[in-house]
């Protein structure tokens, strides 16, 4: 019998983010273990067109929860969505849902976050900060809370080298960042965010920190955890292998990889590359609200969720097994063959930027005006350039996070909960996991067949035979245009003519000569 399932049978859990890449992967795991939840809130706003309601039912209608159907068949009366906007006060909550919050909230895991790298402050700070300090002040009017789970990143403190499971101050207090960006305008904010985010990269890592020490500060009256991911990548195992569902991260570079726009990258291949599983995060998150509730620890313990000291895998080795794993399992429609290589500094990075993804776009978007259509490669691939130069500071540079926390945990878990609630990094096989995300984001993400493969290998070769007509014919005309101008040329080219020639005539001549 699993304790920390049992513990979650007949509790009222409320999950912001819920509709969030691992918000769905937490809710997916709860419901398929603690099938005798009395209830999931869910804090939701209406998106894209799609009410409250519709966006429920797309994800429980979802190829994530189809296990769930199967052991709890009414999931659709279990989970309660609440019209919600973290961005308002009180989240623009009904007093009537608010009320039943109050009254019934048992835990809460607060996963909602804006994890735009290039986010304006003032809204990075609305969502990262001050959503969490209303939320810590909605969770100290709750009677039967039992904890407080906050999610942040194990980047908050991306800064430095050494990173412990600590709450590392920031120069400025939160609060006065927060009634700050109330009153200042947006362009004096723009010209103090890189003063206040000081050697961060950008705001939210900035923010995720500011939103921790938020945390820390309400750690007296109430029962708090803070889990720190690294790099969240597809699922390891549950609730099936390669599960994603959004280009964050990673996810967007495997993609544009596998489709042939990215050929080459700045990264340190030595570097490690910290990617830890969705599941393996649910599963640490559920065991810290298990534990958090159940043996209340004294202070607010942080638990990183990392795999660089227990599991360490380079970008290096990541790399050539995405691109293995395309040479057998290809995209549909590539627009080049993927291949990618390392750069590592500017001039470098600079030339393959120009030869390897703006001039093919070029070409392409001359080919698409030619043929009336509109084009659309240049805007793309810079797009893909800006990413790429977000996620540099990621790729090329390591980190060590101690994670004395989550080990003494997995120390407290039964072995049947170890097993149900596996987090344990060591046991993954980084070139089996690889393999399975890239699967999972050709068929998850991309929703793409896999019977479509021999047509996508068909369409590789025929892009292949493109690749060495094109560079055939550019060698032809520059060769031309060079004996045109250069002397030096014309005579070499006469040499290598009349050298054939002479090969030609004495291998004809001893032919003739053997008959
Ligand atoms: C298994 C891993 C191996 C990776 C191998 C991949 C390549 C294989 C090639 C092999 C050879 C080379 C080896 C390479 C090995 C190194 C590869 C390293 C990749 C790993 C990098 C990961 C670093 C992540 C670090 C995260 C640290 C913190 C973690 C967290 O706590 S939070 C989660 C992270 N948050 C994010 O990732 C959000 C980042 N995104 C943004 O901030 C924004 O989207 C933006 C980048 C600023 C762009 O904003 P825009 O306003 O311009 O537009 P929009 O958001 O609407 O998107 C525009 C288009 O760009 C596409 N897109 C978005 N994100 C990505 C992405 N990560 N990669 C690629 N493309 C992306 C998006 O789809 C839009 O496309 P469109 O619709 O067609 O226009
Ligand atoms: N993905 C990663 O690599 C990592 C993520 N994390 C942390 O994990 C948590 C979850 O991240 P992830 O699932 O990847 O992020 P997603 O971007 O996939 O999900 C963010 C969630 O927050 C919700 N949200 C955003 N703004 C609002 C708002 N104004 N009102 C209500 N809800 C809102 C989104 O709702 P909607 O669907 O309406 O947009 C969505 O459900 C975050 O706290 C993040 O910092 C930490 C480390 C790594």
């Amino acid at each position: 019998m699993s304790m920390i399932a049992d513990f979650y049978g007949g509790k009222s859990i409320l999950i912001t983010g819920a509709t969030g890449f691992l918000g769905k992967v937490l809710m997916e795991k709860l419901f398929r273990t603690s099938p005798d939840l009395r209830v999931i809130y869910i804090l939701v706003r209406p998106k894209a067109g799609q009410t409250l309601q519709q966006r429920v039912f797309q994800i429980l209608n979802s190829k994530l929860f189809e296990k769930v159907k199967e052991v709890c068949p009414n999931v659709h009366e279990k989970i309660r969505a609440i019209s919600a906007d973290l961005n308002q006060n009180d989240f623009a909550i009904s007093m009537q849902d608010m009320q039943e919050l109050l009254s019934y909230t048992d835990i809460i895991f607060h996963c909602a976050a804006t994890v735009r790298f290039d986010d304006h402050l003032r809204h990075a700070v609305q969502l990262n900060v001050t959503a969490t300090q209303q939320l810590l002040l909605m969770a100290s009017q709750m009677p039967n809370l039992e904890a407080f789970i906050h999610i942040s990143t194990a980047f908050s403190n991306c800064n430095l080298k050494h990173i412990d499971e600590v709450i590392y101050p920031c120069p400025v207090e939160p609060k006065k960042i927060i009634d700050s960006m109330e009153w200042l305008d947006d362009a004096i904010i723009d010209e103090i965010t890189p003063k206040l985010i000081g050697d961060r990269p950008n705001t939210y890592t900035y923010t995720k920190a500011l939103g921790e020490m938020v945390v820390q500060q309400e750690s007296g009256k109430l029962n708090l955890a803070i889990i720190r991911p690294s790099i969240v990548g597809a699922t390891w195992q549950e609730p099936f292998p390669g599960w994603v569902d959004n280009v964050n991260g990673p996810t967007g570079l495997i993609v544009a990889a596998g489709k042939g726009f990215l050929r080459s990258i700045r990264a340190t291949p030595m570097a490690v590359a910290d990617l830890i599983p969705a599941d393996i995060v649910v599963n640490l998150t559920l065991a810290v609200g298990w534990y958090t509730a159940v043996h209340r620890p004294k202070s607010t313990l942080i638990y990183h969720c990392t795999s660089g000291n227990l599991n360490p895998c380079n970008w290096g080795k990541m790399g050539i097994q995405v691109l293995a794993t395309f040479e057998k399992i290809p995209l549909e429609r590539a627009f080049r063959r993927p291949k990618a290589d390392f750069t590592t500094n500017n001039v470098t990075t600079q030339y393959w930027n120009a030869v390897s993804h703006r001039a093919p776009a070029i070409i392409y978007d001359f080919y698409l005006r030619l043929t009336g259509r509109k084009p659309r490669m240049t805007k793309l691939m810079n797009r893909l350039l800006r990413t790429l130069s977000m996620l540099e500071y990621f790729i090329n540079r390591s980190w060590e996070w101690s994670t004395y926390n989550t080990e003494m945990l997995m120390s407290k878990l039964s072995p049947e909960d170890q097993r149900v609630f596996n987090f344990d990094v060591r046991q993954l096989n980084w070139l089996e996991y690889i393999e399975n995300y890239v699967l999972g984001v050709k068929k998850y993400l991309l929703k793409e067949d896999m019977a479509g493969i021999p047509e996508a290998k068909q369409h590789l070769k025929r892009l292949r035979n493109i690749h060495y007509l094109f560079n055939t014919a550019l060698f032809l005309i520059a060769w031309r245009l060079l004996i045109a101008r250069s002397q030096v040329a014309r005579n070499v080219w006469f040499f290598i003519v009349s050298f054939c020639y002479k090969f030609l005539s004495y291998f004809r001549a001893s032919s003739t000569l053997k008959v």
